[in-house]
């Protein structure tokens, strides 16, 4: 069914070459990064896990060249947040550079399938255009991940279709503090993704004279990209869930099971919540498979701590639900109501204390982050780690009817060294802008 024709060529330098002059493509979209409020690690064993969309937000900017315009020739990848600018060569004229480079490895890809797709099996290919960078400076392990992501993409997102690219410039940038358990590169691979599957829509639009929808998106792309995002996630993080790419996909406020379901979850008043920077690196990969191994030494133990996580996460849906039914209800009186609401923020906090605690016993906790948590509790909220732990970012739920002076705590943490800032949950997913 599918050509496996592309035209990639990373070979020297170039001559300029004609660009399609009636219509360059262009595209502009935003993704958010995400906060995970209960079941992280847990999630990866199949249990239930909630998390929020963040207003931070990792900006992309893709464009073909304009006719006549400067430097046509080269492909221009700016990835701001990581100081990383390359150029390379494309020989757009060729048309079977993917078939060229390995014939048999892309010929089982089809892009409505990213299941079918496998970074390891285009390693080599993916490291020959890593190589061919025009940088002297060796790249740090942050660069040539993203690096390796963005032509993991590439390479075979295109390479599966049958469309001729053109050389062009790709700017991506970050609101999200990366690799800090705020979902930053599920951020970065959905918004590759989406990028890609565009152009080839595009491309493929074009050729049929269809009209340019590339604003309107369906749930059916949406999760085509989620599932690209995932395939490339998979190369940060070894063995993620899921729970990243759809959250960053589809913002707002979800609950998620691995390989079973995901469900948008109504929240008619944004939760909002302190976040809370650690400022210790981390490592999802290598937390992921701490608590594998920890799992492997004390089966029983470590499967009846992630079926409580279970429990947590199903009673905090079932409380966020009741909250949203409360806010809603126009048969509560206001001082009813918000008697109502604080009793159900009571039961999340608690939520959250157990679900911290749990972590804390999975040993994926750390010292800074527990001192966090003092603090907050000093101040009379209630802290947990989010995402991988090991370090990285904690937040606390900040409930409507907190009576305490927040900058108060802010400024304890910002003495202890610690950026604390108060942003709002549940904005929306990926948006074209
Ligand atoms: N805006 C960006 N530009 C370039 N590379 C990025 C960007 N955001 C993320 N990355 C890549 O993703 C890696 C961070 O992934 P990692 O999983 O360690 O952190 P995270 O996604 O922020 O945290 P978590 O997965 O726990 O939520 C970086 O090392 C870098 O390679
Ligand atoms: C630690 C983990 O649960 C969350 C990382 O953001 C891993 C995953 O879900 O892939």
């Amino acid at each position: 069914m599918h050509n496996h024709s592309a035209s990639l060529d990373v070979d020297g330098d170039r001559p300029e070459h004609s660009i399609d002059c009636q219509n360059p493509f262009s595209l502009s979209l935003s993704v958010p990064g995400k906060v995970i409020l209960f079941g992280e690690h847990s999630v990866v064993y199949g249990k239930l896990a909630i998390a929020a969309s963040l207003g931070l937000r990792t900006k992309f900017s893709f464009r073909e060249y304009k006719p006549n315009e400067i430097g046509n020739n080269k492909v221009y990848i700016n990835l701001k947040s990581i100081n990383l600018m390359l150029y390379y060569y494309f020989d757009v004229r060729s048309t079977n550079c993917t078939e060229k480079i390995n014939p048999s490895l892309s010929k089982n890809v089809t892009l409505d399938e990213p299941e079918t797709a496998n970074h390891e099996q285009f390693r080599t290919i993916i490291d020959d255009f890593i190589k061919k960078n025009n940088t002297s400076t060796p790249l740090s392990q942050v660069q040539y991940n993203a690096l390796y992501s963005l032509f993991y993409l590439l390479i075979v997102m295109v390479g599966s279709s049958n469309i001729d690219i053109k050389p062009f410039h790709f700017d991506v940038e970050t609101d999200v503090t990366i690799s800090a358990g705020l979902g930053s590169s599920a951020s970065l691979m959905v918004g590759i993704s989406a990028v890609f599957f565009r152009y080839i829509q595009y491309k493929i639009l074009k050729k049929d004279n269809k009209e340019d929808t590339v604003k309107d998106i369906s749930k059916k792309d949406l999760d085509l990209i989620s599932r690209w995002a995932f395939s490339a996630e998979k190369i940060i993080h070894g063995t993620p869930s899921g729970l990243d790419n759809t959250i960053c996909t589809f913002g707002s406020v979800v609950e998620y099971r691995k390989n079973s379901s995901m469900k948008l979850m109504e929240m008619h008043h944004k939760l909002k919540v302190l976040l809370i920077n650690s400022n210790v690196p981390k490592d999802t990969k290598a937390l992921v498979a701490k608590v594998a191994a920890l799992k492997q030494k004390y089966p029983t133990v470590v499967d009846n701590i992630l079926v409580a996580m279970d429990n947590i996460s199903n009673t905090a849906a079932q409380e966020l639900v009741k909250l949203d039914e409360t806010y809603s209800s126009k048969k509560l009186a206001t001082d009813e109501r918000d008697c109502e609401v604080g009793k159900i923020y009571n039961r999340l906090e608690d939520l959250v204390d157990f679900n911290q605690n749990l972590l804390r016993s999975l040993q994926v906790s750390h010292p800074s982050l527990e001192t966090i948590c003092g603090i907050l509790a000093d101040g009379g909220l209630h802290g947990k780690l989010t995402g991988a732990g090991g370090g990285g970012y904690a937040f606390a739920i900040v409930p409507p009817n907190f009576n305490k002076n927040i900058s108060n705590i802010i400024e304890v943490l910002n003495s202890h060294g610690f950026d604390a800032k108060l942003t709002d949950l549940g904005g929306p997913g990926l948006t074209f802008t």
